[in-house]
């Protein structure tokens, strides 16, 4: 029951990757999150005003959809966004996994950020089903429902910079995706996320700097954030860099050369291309960084700026644990 589904970007600066998802025969195109554990859907019975421009899960013609009376689902993101509704299971295909009885969270509220996101018609959660928000139960992540079917616990996420479609594999690690070897570390699940300690940083050909980062691996999450010791080293390397509180973060000029970070996990040194870290124009001729402080959030997101560069394996054997490759 092994698959692998196409992660699109979303916009031009790959601001999230969508993935069809079929539910029931209804397909939609849901943002891969392994920074939360909940499988929510736009739907019919959302206000007709925040449904504009999405991709609607209708319940009532699915012939395999059950509704678990009672059940109920509210989330909140780092963002301030959120979402929240009603339950039922039904067949959930990804790629060539297919899994029954597959908790489906139906949205009747979205906020304003999601109504605006007209191309993301949900988020398919890959934490760990500890943090998932349904009530009187927690319910499984598709990663959890689909494990036992899977030829191994695992799933791959190769997501690629600048309008390049990735992949999101379940079951199996393809070694034509990666080069070099995979170096594993472990994972502390206390907190739900794919959380991990990295062991430092380098700026461009600088040397590196040992230190324990405390991590989780965010594929919904956009940018980079790390602590402020690694941020101000960072822009100290991009002439014409400063903090912009009017934008929330550095932006430097857009044709300013960005030195490459490198990001240790374990032993292993991971580089992020310095263009990868020129995330989006800001206003007139500055571009906004893809590197920007954790301050305020309790650890250090690694999100699809760091994610693209590398190949990266999420292992949900007993012992979970993140694999990390160059490609
Ligand atoms: C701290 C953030 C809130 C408050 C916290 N929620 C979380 O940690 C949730 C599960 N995860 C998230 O908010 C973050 C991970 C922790 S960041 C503080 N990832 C998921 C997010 N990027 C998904 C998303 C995708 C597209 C658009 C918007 C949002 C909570 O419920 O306690």
């Amino acid at each position: 029951n092994d698959g692998s589904v196409t992660a699109s970007p979303e916009d031009a600066y790959d601001s999230e990757y969508l993935c069809p998802v079929s539910i029931d025969g209804q397909t939609l195109a849901l943002d891969f999150d392994t920074g939360s554990a909940d499988l929510w859907v736009f739907s019919t019975s959302l206000p007709s005003s925040e449904q504009k421009g999405h991709t609607l899960f209708d319940p009532s013609k699915s012939t395999n959809w059950k509704a678990l009376s009672g059940y109920k689902w509210n989330i909140t993101y780092g963002d301030g966004s959120g979402a929240s509704g009603t339950v039922g299971t039904d067949v959930v295909t990804v790629g060539g996994t297919s899994v029954s009885g597959q908790a489906v969270e139906i949205a009747t509220k979205v906020s304003s950020a999601f109504v605006s996101d007209t191309a993301n018609d949900g988020l398919l959660g890959l934490a760990f089903s500890s943090i998932n928000t349904v009530t009187p139960k927690a319910q499984h992540t598709f990663f959890d429902t689909a494990k036992s079917s899977l030829s191994s616990p695992v799933f791959t996420a190769d997501l690629k910079h600048r309008q390049l479609p990735g992949t999101y594999d379940f079951g199996t690690i393809d070694s034509s995706k990666y080069t070099g070897t995979i170096t594993y570390i472990d994972v502390d699940t206390a907190n739900g996320f794919w959380e991990f300690t990295g062991s430092g940083y380098a700026v461009g050909s600088g040397s590196f700097v040992s230190s324990s980062i405390d991590a989780i691996a965010d594929t919904g999450t956009t940018l980079i954030y790390v602590p402020d010791a690694v941020v101000t080293a960072y822009y100290k390397q991009v002439s014409g860099a400063s903090y912009d509180s009017s934008q929330g973060g550095y932006t430097f000029p857009c044709s300013a050369t960005l030195p490459n970070l490198t990001l240790g996990i374990g032993s292993y040194h991971a580089v992020v291309p310095g263009q990868y870290i020129n995330y989006s124009p800001a206003s007139g001729s500055k571009c906004f960084g893809g590197v920007q402080s954790d301050s305020g959030i309790g650890f250090s997101i690694y999100g699809d700026v760091f994610l693209k560069s590398q190949f990266v394996i999420f292992d949900g054997s007993s012992t979970p644990r993140l694999g990390f490759a160059a490609k």
